[in-house]
């Protein structure tokens, strides 16, 4: 355990969760209350026998079978309680941790997702926020509740007997050290059988996404391969699981005889002498068995601490991240003049710039398309626009306010973005389309979807409007679905509109119902398109050319044809 950092992470990680007082403050109840009863019943049971069997005082004897009584529904009602009540607390932790951590992601600017997958950071939230439940809150709680119970098992031991006590305890180095062999190979090997279960997940994810290309390369013996072999090791992992379970609870149950054996021999014997009375006896025996729960929760407390650690780590790595979008600035209410790139560079890593001294100015209502080979930079260029990210030197303007200090809502609230691939969100087309102005009304959404020419599609589709994404997503085309993000950006009603256009082939009909509704999205509106087809730069003012980070050359559709440069080419090769 890397001592100093484990312990600033889990004091972080404590001073957090202690917020919840109040349910932590009934745990903490049951766990003494629960603790206390499982110390009593056995000792009642001696004063039982020492002070009324034995003497033959049956007429209290009442009282303390009540006593007794008391005692064993204390305990069962403490234990329950304590388990209902951690399982509360624990809840509330991951609760909190996971909007955290859901919270963090949504404010995150882009930087943030650069080296994290999308199972990476699903896996953070999702198991590593279980982990911590499981074994930082259920399993530090059930530890120190087993702690108590055993300091007060013992200290109840030495009230009665020290010589018995230490016979008694004689049981435990072997207890301890069955729970560090093979509870721990249990533990190790239950991990197992989880990580065995993701991948079989991911095999799943991996089939269902890539089902098309696994058809086409007719890799479905090798799909069906891997997942057999996945199938196979997580049985593998849980027979191991069985094996280690089925060695483990058993010794622990022989040490736990042992140990009652010696204090019915030994105990027995003392007994006889009359060194000690028949009652504190079998009060010994009752507690000789109450060692193996509590040895083997203390044992695994610190097992699997180490794996809590490391999830508690990854956890507070994502919530420290420091690539965190600023949305304090000032509120723009329009974007009536112009916007302005005054010499932009931008490196996404360190060194390597991808827009080098970018100079470019877009009056407000003028429509330019960005232009050039994959890669070029196009794309960096709509991202800084929307300030997904500022540039690493020089400054866009958006009527002379620098873009840094203008708030990102209230900027963003100003451009329609129509990226290359449309994300549907879960619901229905109405409410993906709403969602861009959710004051609308549904008629307005239908008047944007009429105007566009989406209105006809969406109606074909099984239940309209109503029709949900998932159906939505596998029954229309690339080409469709960027309709209802050209809706979506209209019904937003921008003053400045970003068009992606969509690289996968569209079929003919589509495409001219696409470039229809982006002429309409575009008019009276400052346009920036992405060209990736060239047949849209029929309708633009200005082409800017960019070819690796660098504006090459600028101009309107004549001036660069006439030209004959290095647009011409482009536009030649496309046009064969
Ligand atoms: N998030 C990122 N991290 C690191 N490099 C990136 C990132 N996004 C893009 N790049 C790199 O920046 C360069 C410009 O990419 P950009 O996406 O802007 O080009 P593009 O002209 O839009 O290309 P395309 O037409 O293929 O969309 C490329 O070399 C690309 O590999």
């Amino acid at each position: 355990m890397k001592d100093k950092s484990s312990y600033s992470l889990l004091k972080r990680f404590i001073k957090e969760a202690i917020y919840e007082k109040r349910t932590l403050a009934i745990v903490t109840i049951t766990i003494i209350g629960s603790a206390i009863a499982n110390i009593a019943s056995p000792y009642i049971l001696s004063v039982a026998i020492d002070n009324y069997i034995i003497p033959g005082r049956y007429a209290q004897f009442w009282l303390i079978a009540v006593l007794y009584l008391l005692a064993l529904v204390s305990q069962w009602l403490f234990a329950t309680l304590q388990t209902f009540y951690t399982e509360v607390f624990g809840q509330k932790v991951l609760k909190n941790l996971r909007r955290m951590l859901h919270d963090k992601m949504l404010v995150s600017n882009l930087n943030f997702f650069k080296d994290k997958s999308t199972g990476d950071l699903v896996s953070r939230i999702i198991n590593d926020t279980n982990v911590i439940n499981d074994v930082l809150v259920s399993g530090l709680l059930g530890g120190l509740s087993s702690l108590l119970s055993l300091s007060g098992i013992v200290i109840a031991m030495l009230f009665l007997d020290v010589k018995l006590t230490l016979v008694t305890l004689s049981s435990v180095p072997i207890m301890v050290l069955i729970a560090l062999y093979f509870g721990g190979r249990m533990r190790s090997a239950y991990r197992d059988t989880r990580q065995k279960i993701a991948k079989i997940s991911s095999v799943v994810e991996e089939s269902v996404a890539g089902i098309e290309t696994i058809r086409s390369f007719g890799k479905e013996e090798d799909t069906e391969k891997e997942f057999s072999k996945a199938s196979t090791e997580t049985i593998k992992a849980y027979l191991r699981v069985a094996v280690y379970m089925g060695i483990f609870w058993p010794l622990m149950n022989i040490a736990s005889l042992l140990s009652v054996i010696v204090v019915i021999a030994y105990g027995g014997y003392q007994a006889y002498l009359g060194a000690v009375s028949i009652g504190v006896v079998v009060a010994f025996i009752q507690y000789a068995q109450r060692f193996r729960g509590p040895i083997n929760n203390v044992v695994s407390m610190y097992d699997s601490l180490q794996s809590a650690l490391a999830a508690l780590e990854r956890t507070y790595e994502v919530l420290d991240d420091e690539n965190v979008e600023e949305y304090e600035g000032i509120h723009i209410e329009k974007i009536k003049e112009r916007i302005e790139f005054r010499n932009v560079w931008f490196e996404y890593e360190k060194g390597r710039p991808v827009l080098k001294d970018i100079n470019l100015v877009i009056p407000a209502g003028s429509k330019i398309a960005l232009v050039g080979k994959t890669g070029a930079g196009k794309t960096t260029v709509a991202s800084l626009l929307m300030r997904f990210y500022d540039p690493t030197s020089g400054s866009l303007f958006y009527d002379e306010i620098e873009g840094r200090e203008i708030s990102r809502r209230s900027l963003r609230k100003r451009i329609g973005y129509v990226p290359q691939e449309t994300y549907l969100f879960p619901g229905t087309i109405m409410e993906n389309i709403s969602m861009a102005n959710p004051d609308a009304s549904k008629e307005d959404i239908i008047k944007v979807c009429r105007e566009l020419g989406v209105h006809d599609f969406i109606m074909k589709l099984p239940k309209g409007y109503k029709t949900t994404a998932g159906e939505a997503g596998k029954l229309l085309s690339v080409g469709e679905k960027q309709l209802i993000s050209l809706a979506r950006a209209l019904l937003k009603d921008p003053d400045v509109v970003i068009l992606d256009e969509a690289l996968s082939s569209i079929d003919p009909k589509t495409e001219r119902l696409v470039q229809d509704a982006m002429l309409k999205l575009m008019n009276g509106r400052t346009s920036i398109i992405i060209a990736h087809r060239l047949s849209i730069v029929k309708y633009v003012d200005n082409i800017v050319v960019i070819d690796e980070g660098k504006i090459v050359e600028k101009g309107s559709l004549d001036e660069l044809l006439s030209k004959e440069g290095y647009f011409y080419k482009l536009y030649t090769s496309q046009h064969s």
